[in-house]
């Protein structure tokens, strides 16, 4: 099974390979246009991104899926401030599956700083003078001391988008 990845951060190629061992894929990592801003600011946008990346990836590389995983922050309602998000988009080049991740309420400051214009890689890096934190531990690692980390918990999202390919069987009838 040949899995194309819309993205070349590590931390998405191993969310899919963590998250699919079961099925010993080839794991192949594709820098593709998202098609939204590199933040998304609505979980509309996060998903167009997840599925563009999806469908770009698939298009590039070929193989049996594409896969597409963004993240972003949305206004959700009842939480005070911005919270991160992240969905996953599956596609086998017919059908589109998608599958959210977990959502984590952000501190005030970095609400203020995101609602400055600012991008939450930088932002957590510069508040915990760090280099990368968004190609490790990520944001979900740093906010819950490592409860989850960004891998984990894109690898969920993904869980959702490519379980209703397996629960149909047609993984298995792919290469
Ligand atoms: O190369 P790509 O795939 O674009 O990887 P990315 O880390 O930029 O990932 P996204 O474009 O999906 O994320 C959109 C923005 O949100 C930031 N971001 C998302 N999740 C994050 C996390 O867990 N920790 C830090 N920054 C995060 C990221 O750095 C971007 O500025
Ligand atoms: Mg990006």
């Amino acid at each position: 099974m040949h899995v194309a990845v819309g993205s070349t951060n590590p931390v998405k190629v191993r969310a899919v390979e963590q998250t699919l061992e079961r099925f010993q894929p080839a794991v192949t990592a594709h820098a593709v246009d998202s098609g939204v801003a590199e933040q998304p600011r609505s979980i509309d946008e996060t998903v167009t991104g997840a599925q563009n990346r999806a469908r770009r990836a698939l298009e590039t590389a070929g193989g049996d899926y594409g896969v597409g995983l963004e993240g972003g922050v949305a206004r959700i309602d009842g939480i005070d401030g911005l919270s991160l998000i992240m969905w996953a988009a599956v596609t086998d080049g017919t059908r589109l599956e998608y599958g959210g991740g977990p959502t984590l309420s952000l501190p005030d400051d970095v609400t203020r700083r995101l609602e400055a214009g600012d991008e939450l890689g930088p932002i957590m890096d510069d508040r915990h003078d760090a280099d990368d934190i968004a190609k490790g531990e990520g944001a979900a690692g740093v906010l819950t001391a490592g409860l989850t980390n960004r891998s984990q918990a894109l690898g969920e999202a993904l869980a959702g988008a490519f379980g209703p390919f397996v629960v149909d069987g047609i993984s298995t009838e792919h290469r």
